[in-house]
């Protein structure tokens, strides 16, 4: 379903993003890149919603190479293709159902949302997303009245109300504490797996990513350096991805059931 053909890019000031990217992600599939600072990450996730703008070879996404991309097909695109931040983008003073109403813009068009104008449809899908991520209970508040986890899960509300086929979440958990990362990646495998959405992770945690992901990425300098199932990995697999040794502060860790670290 995303296929990179070689792919690199070159950023305007002669930074190599990405080199030579060869992959194929299949539709439904759980797929996390690792790698550190610098790595390229953000620069490949951000390819596949033309964020940026790879500089050479192919990018498919249903077979159809998206990189020359423009207006009309580009928006197409940003529908299809949904998108999650570490700092959530909501309009902190709109309401948390105007928020997440927000990911029918792409289907809806945008004067009619600008006048409020989504249908009673569009209405109930925004809050069953809500109810998905389990956070219906805050549909009336102002989005900058939540915490930071469940500010992430209306955000994830708001992509499942976009019914998008891929969602890419860059760095989803970097600004929340270990239970609440736990909590938000649960969220983010349990729709992959409900509705078949291909997802693509960034974390640079690597606890999170043995334990989230079917498939990891492992990228240093622009290259991909491993691709793997997650089944198949252990921490000499990040130290090759790494290029050091593993370090304490590359673990998110997390609570058991007690709530003992
Ligand atoms: N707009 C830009 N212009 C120039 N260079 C850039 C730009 N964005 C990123 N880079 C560079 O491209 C390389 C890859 O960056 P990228 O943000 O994709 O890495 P990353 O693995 O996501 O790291 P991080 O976790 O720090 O965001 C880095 O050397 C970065 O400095």
């Amino acid at each position: 379903m995303i296929e990179f053909k070689d792919v690199s890019l070159v950023y305007p000031n002669g930074t190599q993003g990405l080199k030579n990217i060869n992959l194929n992600i299949k539709e439904g599939e759980f797929v996390v890149i690792v790698g550190l600072s610098g790595a390229g990450k953000s620069t490949l996730i951000r390819s596949v919603n033309r964020m940026v703008t790879p500089t050479g070879g192919e990018l498919l996404v249903d077979q159809e190479n998206i990189l020359p991309y423009k207006n009309r097909k580009l928006r197409e695109l940003r529908t299809k293709v949904g998108m999650i931040f570490q700092n959530y983008n909501l309009v902190k003073r709109s309401t948390v159902m105007k928020n997440v109403i927000a990911g029918r813009l792409g289907h809806t068009g945008t004067l009619k949302s600008i006048l409020n104008l989504y249908s009673k449809e569009d209405m109930s899908l925004a809050y069953q997303s809500l109810q998905r991520v389990n956070i219906s209970d805050k549909v009336h508040s102002r989005a900058d009245q939540l915490s930071g986890g469940q500010q992430q899960r209306v955000s994830i509300a708001r992509v499942l109300t976009q019914q998008p086929k891929v969602i890419l979440a860059d760095e989803p958990v970097a600004s929340l504490d270990p239970p609440t990362s736990h909590q938000v990646m649960t969220y983010l495998r349990k729709v992959n797996k409900e509705d078949n959405i291909t997802t693509i992770v960034n974390l640079h945690f690597i606890d999170m990513a043995m334990e989230y992901a079917d498939r990891i990425i492992g990228m240093r300098a622009g290259e991909v350096v491993f691709d793997g199932p997650a089944s198949t990995v252990n921490e000499s697999t990040f130290e090759e991805i790494y290029g050091r040794k593993i370090r304490e502060e590359d673990m998110v860790g997390g609570e058991d059931d007690e709530g003992n670290s």
